[in-house]
């Protein structure tokens, strides 16, 4: 498939949304209408064709409905509209120069800097700040879902721009097809990618060099954020670019700076020391070991060595209990936090491993719905007083327990966060109140902020800033009541929050390029971030960028 472009739809005839009264208004009417709308996925589409036709009404509307909104335009309803990208995804009209889709292939591989550089005078706005970069090989917790990925791409964009301010016009999701293994999109002739089998390993790495080599010198100020890329992916680009470019991987690094603000709230109220805490993780992909490494990077930064911090740690795979003494060849992301003690390879099943361990802290990144059973969330009520469970994996029904079943499981005594989001619970008369641990908390803040600082790359003390800021957020009356995680309707003060955290920081490592920042006071810098942002109701001259 050649590189094309899918630009935004245009309005199909009628007076233009100008001419039907006020931004506020034409918010009033789209919600009144989405309202309307019964089912997930045409509201997904209601909204994608609101963004396309007028940007300032949908981010106007999302921005002021976070609570209502997000869970279409992203997780969980943007997994419906990943699976079912061939039919709903606009189609690529030759004539509007608005990009809003760049699709590339492998075949483009010899073409790249010709493509990329001509992105320059094609693109909408000559700064480009931030580009959102998938393959669609581990889309959420569904899989393989080829160029359906570009979903995630333009979902986590959105959200920059109503979560973290940026220009709309600044932002370019780009997805990748380097074909699929996905069975039932080969066989589907509707199908939108090439139905060829994935690219071996070595051919994506050779294209993605290529391809961010391409991307820096064309936009050299802009921020990549890898997405969704499957494991044995995920890591080498993660690491073959990160001391190269402002670039971060969001499962790996963004999850991991989630939920760690998360666990830094739940181990202050479950009362254990951290030298006592036992954190068991059932996952071990490129998010449950992000996570569980960023955890461990905090125990060391509070003052542990380097093994006592590891020591804190159980991973459990499909296998069992990562351990050196398994038996099989681990791969190199699982040897970190690999055991070595004499009886790890009789534990098989991850009942076997809560039963030994007795952990403070469950957390589940294993994309396998419903696998924190009753047993098991039982057997976490007894050896704690406040259970710290986190079923982290997307969307709902690959969550590996409900915020119910953690609520019974434990007679109302978790701590507990999930990816995607729950309703409140009512239990034996009481209302309990879940926390959402979706990286959504963070990447906004963190992009907003690297991109304002204008960094020449994003080192882990950045994401680690970027964990503080969001445990920092918390209003004195959310922390009242033993919430983990801010109201998502404060999404954006949190984000700034972050961004004047992760710019102190980036000052402080000197990685910074903003000469213009240097030497201010927090509060200066705030007085900055919120003067960069793009607020959707103010009228295109009143924008600073
Ligand atoms: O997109 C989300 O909701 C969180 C995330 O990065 C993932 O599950 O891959
Ligand atoms: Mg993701």
């Amino acid at each position: 498939m050649p590189a094309h472009f899918a630009p935004s739809q245009p309005l199909q005839g009628g007076p233009s949304p100008s001419q039907l009264g006020p931004k506020e208004l034409l918010i009033e009417r789209a919600l009144t209408r989405l309202r309307s709308i019964p089912n997930d996925l045409e509201k997904y589409t209601f909204l994608a064709g609101l963004r396309g036709r007028n940007p300032d009404v949908f981010y106007g509307l999302v921005g002021g409905n976070m609570k209502e909104c997000c869970p279409i335009i992203y997780t969980p309803v943007i997994g419906l509209a990943c699976q079912n990208w061939s039919l709903i995804h606009p189609p690529p009209p030759e004539s509007d120069p608005t990009i809003d889709a760049l699709y590339l292939s492998y075949s483009d591989l010899p073409n790249l800097p010709q493509l990329i550089g001509g992105l320059k005078t094609r693109l909408p706005h000559d700064q480009m700040q931030i580009s959102v970069v998938t393959d669609g090989s581990r889309v959420l917790g569904l899989g393989d879902l080829g160029v359906g990925g570009m979903g995630i791409s333009q979902g986590k964009l959105s959200l920059y721009v109503a979560a973290g301010g940026v220009n709309p016009k600044a932002t370019l999701p780009i997805a990748i097809d380097f074909g699929t293994d996905n069975e039932t999109l080969l066989a589907d002739p509707l199908y939108v990618g090439q139905r060829i089998r994935r690219l071996s390993q070595e051919k994506c790495l050779e294209f993605m060099e290529v391809f961010m080599r391409c991307m820096h010198e064309t936009f050299p100020n802009m921020v990549i954020q890898h997405e969704d890329w499957q494991t044995p992916l995920a890591f080498p680009l993660l690491h073959k670019n990160r001391d190269l470019y402002p670039c971060f991987n969001d499962d790996i690094q963004g999850t991991g700076a989630v939920v760690l603000a998360g666990a830094i709230r739940a181990f202050h109220l479950n009362g254990v020391a951290l030298k006592d805490q036992k954190i068991l993780f059932f996952g071990a992909g490129s998010s449950g070991v992000g996570v569980a490494e960023t955890i461990c990077k905090y125990f060391e930064l509070q003052g542990m060595s380097e093994d006592e911090a590891k020591s804190k740690f159980w991973l459990v795979d499909s296998k069992g209990l990562v351990a050196h003494n398994r038996g099989d060849t681990l791969p190199s992301h699982k040897k970190y936090l690999a055991r070595s003690e004499p009886d790890a390879p009789k534990l098989r099943t991850l009942k076997e491993v809560v039963e030994h361990v007795q952990p403070t802290a469950l957390l589940g990144l294993s994309t396998v719905g419903g696998t924190f059973t009753k047993e098991i969330l039982e057997a976490m009520a007894t050896y704690n007083k406040r259970p710290i469970v986190f079923a982290l994996s997307n969307p709902v029904a690959q969550a590996e327990c409900t915020f119910e079943e953690a609520v019974e499981g434990t007679d109302g005594r978790v701590l507990y966060a999930s990816g995607s989001p729950f309703d409140p619970v009512e239990y034996k008369g009481k209302r309990y109140e879940p926390g959402q641990g979706n990286n959504m908390y963070i990447f906004p803040g963190l992009g907003i902020g690297a991109i304002l600082a204008r960094v020449s790359k994003i080192p882990e003390e950045l994401v680690h800033a970027s964990a503080q800021g969001l445990a920092d957020s918390l209003t004195p009356e959310e922390t009242a009541r033993h919430l983990l995680y801010p109201d998502i309707e404060r999404i954006r003060e949190v984000s700034i929050k972050i961004a004047v955290t992760v710019i102190q920081a980036a000052q402080k490592l000197g990685v910074d390029r903003n000469e213009e920042l240097r030497g201010k006071s927090s509060a200066e810098i705030e007085a900055y971030v919120r003067k960069g942002m793009y607020h959707p109701l103010l009228e295109a001259e009143q924008q600073a960028q």
